[in-house]
This record gives C-alpha cells, structure tokens and sequence, in this order.
C-alpha cells in the first residue's frame, strides 16, 4: 500500500466496486432515512414537469376566455408549489441525517483496519499519509453520495417528463437536445479525473502545510519558535506550502473555468435557436402560446436537469475515486504477513533468541542490524547498550513485532514469532517505549492505558503509580487520579469541566512506569530508556523498584546510564549492527572494551575535578 502511483485512477470496475460499497455503508447505516429522502426527492423531481402543465393549462385557459376552470388551476399550482417546498426541506433534514449516520460508521470501519495494521511502517509511509487523508475526508461525508445519486435520479425524473411534453412538439429538438449533453458529460468526467488527480498531486503540500500550521498553533513547539525566533520562517513555509497547492487548484479552476463557459454557450445557442423556431411556428398557428411556454420551460427544464445529471454524474465518480482511498484501506490486510493456521505462544520458559536477525527499514535505507545473534534467558534480565544510533531500540521493536526482520528470525522458546498472532505475542509483553505518549486524559486513565482490563480496578491503578513512585503526586492534584493531563481540553471524557493540569518530564515518566508496572504479569518486560527523565534521587528509587519488578522476569532494559544497569545479569554491546561484546558488568570491565570505556567515561565525569578554567570561574 506504499508507493505514489498507488494514486492511480481505479478501473471502472473497481469503481464500481466502490459504489456498491459506500451504497451498503450507507443503507446499513440509515435505512428508513434513505428511503424517505428518496420519496421526497422523488416528489420534488415531479414538481417543476406538474408546474409546467398546469402553466400550459392556464395559458391556454387565458387565451381561449375559459376563466371558470383558472381558479381551480391556481388554487392547484400553490398546493402543488407548497408541497415542493416542504419536501426540500424534509429532503435537507433527511439528507443531513443520512450523511451523520453514514460518517459514524465509515470512521468506525476506516479506524478500525487502522488500529488492525500489525507493524508500523504504514505510519512512515508519505503514500499512506495521504490516502489515509483523502479517506478521512471521504468517510467524513460518505452520505454525499446518496445525494448525488439521488439529484441524478431526481433529474432523470425530471428529464423524462419534459422530454414527454418536447417529443409532443419538436421531435427533432428533443433529439438536438439530448445529443447536445453528450460531450459535456465526456468532458465533465475527463475533468473530474484531472481534479482527483491533481488532489493526489497536492496531498503532500497539504500536509506539509498543516504540519506547519500546527506547529505554529500548538504548545511542543511554541518554547522553541519563540526563542529561535522561527515564527516568519515557518509561515513562509506553510504559505509557500499553500501556494503551490494553490497553483495547481488554480490551474484546475482555470481549464475548468473554460470549459464549462463554452459547454454553457453551447446549450445557450440550442435553447436560443429553439425559442426562435417556437415563436416562428407559433406565428405559423403550429403552436398556441401555451405550446410556447411548454415548449421553454421543456427544452430548459430538459437542459437545466441534464446539467444536474452530468454534474451529479462527475461529482459521483470523483466521490468515488476519494471513497477508492477508503475503501483500499479498509480492505488492505494487517500489514505484516499473518500467519494462516497462527501457533499458540507457550508461557516463556526458556527464553528468547534472535537468530542472525538482519534489518534496514525500507531497501534504500542502510542497515540497522546486522545478524544479530543474541538470547534473552528467561528470568533473567538484559541490558542493551552502545552508542546513539545503534539499533538498540530498532531491537526492541522487533521484539514486538513492530516490523520483521529483514533477514533471520527471532524465537520465542524456539517459536518464531511470525507464527504467532500479533495481539497474542503483544499480550504477553510489557514495555515503557523511549517515546511513550502523554495522552490528554485523566491521571487514571493515562495508567490505565497499560491494562484496560486490569485498570478497572481502581486499586490495581493505584498500586501501579505508588510502585512508580508517582502516587503521591497523583493523588495531590486537584481532582486526584480524575485529573486531566492536558492544558488542551477543558472537560474530562465524562464531560465533566475541569482545569487540566501539565506533569513534568519526570512524571510523566514515572506515570508511563506505573503503566508497566501495571502489566508486571507480562511475560516478557521492556524498558527502553526507562529513567532518562528522572532526578538522580528518582532515578536510584526507580532503579531499585525495576529491579525488584524484573526480578525473575525476562527483561530486556536500553539505557545510556551504565550505572542502572550494572545489575544486569547480562550487558550486551551493539555497535555497528552486531552484538560487540557481552557479560556481566564486571566481566566487560575486565575486557576492556567499548563497554568498560563508555562506563569509565560516564564514571568520570561524575567523580572529576573541574578543570582550571571552570575552576576559576
Ligand atoms: N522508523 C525509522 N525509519 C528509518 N530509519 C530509522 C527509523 N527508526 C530508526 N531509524 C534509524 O535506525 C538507526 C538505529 O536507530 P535506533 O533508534 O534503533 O538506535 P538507538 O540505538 O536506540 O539510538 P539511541 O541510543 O539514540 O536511542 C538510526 O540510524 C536511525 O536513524
């Protein structure tokens, strides 16, 4: 699903396919709405054919001093008027709610098979970010296309009824008008490919030029743009941004501009050359004045729902080419390959073993591991270090089955973990990423995250921060464990209004422990850089309560504090994509390698006198 020229246009068929699609969305989504917004609209299409004979009637009524059946007529054509009106705005009310129904569930399927992909790599993919924005786009309004379905349906209807009244007075204009519509509407389509194509083209500016917006508009980054003074350059790149996808809708709005102004001209010289005909025969006594005002309001009757017919038409088939991105989300499989008949995963009893584990991220990126032959005992903790860069966390996301490796395997007591289900591997594993999320929720919540089952017992929260050692502060905030995380929002998810109340670094960190703390049962435990943000007090507390967490767990800890992880049973050196060097603390001490001097390093800079030259400061 990478790849620009995935933007593509679709077959017909696929088309097609598409159309079936949305139509189930929608019908599931709203039956009985569909159906009453199809009566209405069908009663609307009938209005202006009925107004247009019973124009004729009292024209012709006037002409021949038949005044006794006019009032009948009148009284008719405000009913008949009244109703029109009223089945509008039904028609708008049921419109809406279709369109609100349809968007409930579109979303719910398109952020259903996003939260189904397995690995990452859709996330980093440019080609997925965009599609996954037209699609957001479509299931927002999936409903638009009932309306346009119907405004064709609801023109045909028209058509027919004027084409009726036209073949009765002009056979060979109602042919001249008919054939007429024909290459506007090849015309029209050909466009309405030119327009999705171009949105394909401009969907990277787009989102480069929100990526500015919110960068300017939200607080991460309001701390730096105001002290680097960054505010002129990134809008001079946001505007840069929008005016290159400007041109483009520019250029699109100009050829479009053209041809609808001469398609117009043409259906004007039709319409124009009819009427002179209309009037001459009239003249003749071919056509009696009602004749010629049936004989107008047919031809543009005809004229003006053929133009809905072919506009509805485009603005079908370009809904659809957007519904395509949907669709081909919603049907794309899990992302990794997932296993056919999945293994179950036996409780770790021996251990995990990456077997001459290969991986880049994508062909043109270079290697991050390079055979990678290491095992993780069970029970027994792992510590990850080396320089930045070096594929520590890559490791652990593979671990996770984030993505495959490139080449090798990695087994889970001798089960390689691509047989396995994804979710069943991932329920087995606990982890506080480097990059944890700070979600805008409540305090509870916001732990809660690590377990939703586990979290509904308050108690167990609870236990969770006080062994991360955040309870305390937790607790103190204004509503408790019920505060809001966030400066954002100004009410929690129980709608109810409360200030919210920022963390710090550090606890937010101790609060992304007490996530893992909460999923303690987990088999295998993850720590990625786990204390980076603590004080140094903080970090010796945590340290010590790790380390009673991981005792007799399998974990696997990355961290540049060599200090914390001197207890690992064993330390494990990657550089250059391989393991450099393992063993106890002691054991890489004595080897006198990369370990032992990135250790002595950061010992000595804690145990140093300063030099002369800060020492005289
Ligand atoms: N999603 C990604 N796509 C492409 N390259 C990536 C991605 N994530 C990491 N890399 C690259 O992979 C290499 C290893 O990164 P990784 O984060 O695994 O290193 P690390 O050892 O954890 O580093 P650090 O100590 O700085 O946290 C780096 O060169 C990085 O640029």
């Amino acid at each position: 699903m990478s790849g620009r020229r995935q933007g593509a246009t679709p077959t017909p068929r696929v088309l097609a396919g598409c159309a079936a699609r949305a139509a189930g969305t929608v019908w599931r989504s709203a039956p009985l709405h569909v159906l009453g917004y199809a009566a209405v609209t069908l009663v609307g299409a009938a209005v202006p054919v009925a107004v247009a004979w019973l124009t004729k009637a009292v024209l012709d009524g006037l002409a021949q001093h038949r005044t006794s059946a006019l009032l009948g007529l009148a009284v008719t054509i405000a009913v008949v008027t009244t109703a029109a009106a009223a089945a509008a705005q039904a028609a708008q009310y049921l419109r809406a709610e279709v369109d609100r129904r349809a968007a409930v569930h579109a979303k719910d399927e398109l952020f259903a098979a996003v939260t189904r992909f397995t690995g990452l790599a859709p996330f980093e993919s440019p080609a997925f970010l965009d599609r996954m924005r037209l699609a957001q786009q479509s299931a927002a309004n999936p409903g638009r296309l009932v309306d346009t379905a119907t405004s064709a349906v609801r023109s045909a209807v028209t058509v027919a009824g004027f084409l009726g009244s036209l073949v009765v007075i002009s056979p060979v204009f109602t042919v001249l008008v008919l054939v007429s519509a024909v290459p506007a509407l090849l015309v029209e389509l050909r466009l309405s490919r030119q327009r999705v194509a171009m949105l394909w083209r401009i969907g990277p500016a787009e989102r480069r030029e929100l990526f500015y917006a919110q960068l300017m508009s939200t607080a991460d980054a309001a701390k730096e743009i105001r002290l680097f003074d960054l505010g002129a350059f990134l809008r001079l790149r946001m505007l840069t941004e929008l005016r290159a996808a400007n041109a483009e809708r520019r250029r699109m709005d100009r050829r479009e501009f053209l041809v609808q102004t001469s398609l117009s001209g043409a259906s004007v010289g039709v319409a124009g050359a009819g009427l002179v005909w209309a009037i001459l025969a009239a003249g003749r006594g071919q056509l009696s004045v009602g004749d010629v005002s049936m004989f107008v309001a047919a031809v543009a009757g005809v004229q003006s729902a053929l133009n809905v017919m072919v506009s509805a038409g485009v603005m079908a088939h370009e809904q659809l080419l957007t519904f395509h991105h949907h669709v081909t989300i919603v049907t794309s499989g899990p992302g990794l390959p997932a296993p056919r008949h999945p293994r179950p995963l036996p409780r770790l009893r021996r251990g995990v073993e990456l077997r001459d584990v290969w991986f880049r991220y994508s062909d043109d990126l270079p290697w991050v591991l390079r055979g990678v032959d290491l095992f993780i005992p069970h029970g027994r903790t792992v510590a990850l270090v080396g320089h930045n860069g070096g594929g520590k966390s890559t490791l652990v996301k593979l671990l996770c089955r984030f993505y495959d490796p490139t080449r090798g395997s990695i087994l889970w007591d001798g089960v390689d973990i691509r047989d396995v289900a994804p979710e069943a591997l991932r329920a087995r594993v606990g982890a506080v990423f480097q990059d944890f999320v700070a979600y805008e929720l409540t305090a509870a919540e916001n732990i809660a995250v690590g377990d939703l089952a586990a979290a509904r017992d308050r108690a167990r929260v609870e236990r969770a921060a006080r062994d991360a050692g955040v309870h305390d502060t937790l607790a103190a905030l204004p509503r408790g464990y019920r505060t809001l995380l966030s400066r954002e929002f100004a009410a929690d998810q129980e709608g109810e209004e409360t200030d919210g109340v920022l963390l710090s670094g550090g606890q937010w960190q101790r609060v992304a422990l007490a996530r893992a703390f909460l999923r303690s049962d987990r088999d295998l435990m993850i720590l990625d850089e786990p204390s980076s943000g603590l004080d140094p007090e903080a970090e010796y507390e945590v340290h010590g309560r790790l380390s009673t967490l991981r005792a007799g767990r399998t974990s696997v800890v990355v961290s540049h504090r060599l200090g914390a992880v001197r207890d690992a049973d064993r330390i494990v050196v990657l550089a250059g994509g391989v393991v450099a060097e393992q063993g106890t603390h002691a054991a890489l001490l004595a080897e006198g390698g990369t370990y032992a001097r990135l250790f002595t390093r950061q010992a000595d800079g804690y145990r140093a006198e300063p030099r002369p030259a800060e020492a005289s400061r």
